[in-house]
């Protein structure tokens, strides 16, 4: 078959890797919702489908672009943050595509697979305190920015706006879209809490009805990276407390569980903090007669297949 047999040969679409960030898939979860009410529908938007295989790639890429429509990215900056690993690997993929040097701060227990994919993309890793978890990381951000202001783009991704507005112009119109409008609950988990600020922003926008649910590990020294127990963290200065309408909690075996289910049930091979997301979604769903509960699979299990519970029979 010649190109003649295919009509007028187009040039092919979308050839910058950056153009893959967000518009992901927003898939129903079938088997592990067995027994709610007919009438409610759980679903979970697919963010390991973004080219550096979670949610923040979405956050990242906004807040560099911000950074350079502002002026305060420049091509001899070097771009510092303080993360627990996506947001990394966000900035490090999109830093090599546009040309920029990364350097993070991550606490030393990160997991081996986050670190080892920051060094591969060239990432110049600065490991905290364990202890501190992911307050330790921030101060020492904090602190080098302060020592060096001039050498660094610190876009702070907890007090930036452009994280959060990143989910609001994307992810929050998608999921609209994607269920028709009929979604009637959305449930996301807090890190920096861009995702349920942006979405929840929009979503209420689009309905007022819509209720926003945060989900929070349910102790200070938790497995579900990523999040934050926010009674006893730094609490990020985007994070507006009156917009849930509700706080869930979910413990780290609880999360862990649901991520074996997902991955045995749905085929869905996730990470804990989805797992915990899903885990507050169905509990929620539980109460419910009539609903479109939708929730956010941040990211793949790849990064933590290392950990102890996948063997655990208990789990
Ligand atoms: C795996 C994972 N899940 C959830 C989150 C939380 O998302 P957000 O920062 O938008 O609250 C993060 C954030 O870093 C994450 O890495």
């Amino acid at each position: 078959m010649g190109p003649s047999a295919l009509g007028s040969v187009q040039p092919p679409a979308k050839t910058d890797l950056l153009q893959w960030v967000g518009n992901t898939p927003l898939l129903r979860l079938e088997r592990v919702t067995a027994g709610l009410s007919p009438g409610v529908e759980v679903y979970g938007k697919a963010e390991w489908f973004n080219p550096g295989g979670s949610v923040k790639d979405r956050p990242a890429l906004n807040m560099i672009l911000e950074g350079e429509r502002s002026g305060r990215l420049t091509r001899e900056k070097i771009i510092l943050d303080a993360t627990s690993g996506n947001t990394g690997i966000a900035y490090a993929w999109i830093a090599a595509r546009r040309g920029y040097r990364v350097k993070l701060a991550l606490p030393l227990n990160a997991s081996e697979e986050r670190k080892r994919i920051l060094k591969a993309y060239g990432v110049e890793l600065i490991l905290t305190d364990p202890t501190l978890g992911s307050d330790g990381a921030i101060q020492e951000a904090r602190r080098l920015y302060a020592a060096d202001p001039e050498r660094y783009f610190y876009p702070d991704q907890y007090s930036n706006n452009a994280n959060w507005q990143a989910h609001y112009l994307t992810t929050g119109v998608e999921i609209y879209q994607q269920t028709g409008g009929r979604v009637t609950h959305f449930v996301a988990g807090l890190g920096t809490s861009g995702t349920c600020m942006g979405v929840g922003r929009r979503l209420k926008e689009f309905d007022p009805t819509v209720r926003v649910v945060a989900m929070q590990p349910d102790s200070p020294f938790h497995g579900l990276e990523g999040l934050k127990h926010m009674e006893t963290a730094i609490v990020p200065a985007i994070y507006n407390p009156a917009l849930p309408d509700r706080q869930l909690e979910v413990s780290t075996e609880e999360a862990q569980r649901t991520v074996k289910r997902l991955a045995r049930e749905e085929g869905m091979l996730v990470g804990i903090s989805a797992g915990g997301n899903v885990a507050a979604a169905l509990r929620l769903a539980r109460e419910l007669d009539r609903g479109v509960v939708v929730t956010i699979l941040c990211d793949s299990a790849d990064k933590y297949l290392s950990e102890r519970f996948w063997d655990d029979p208990n789990l």
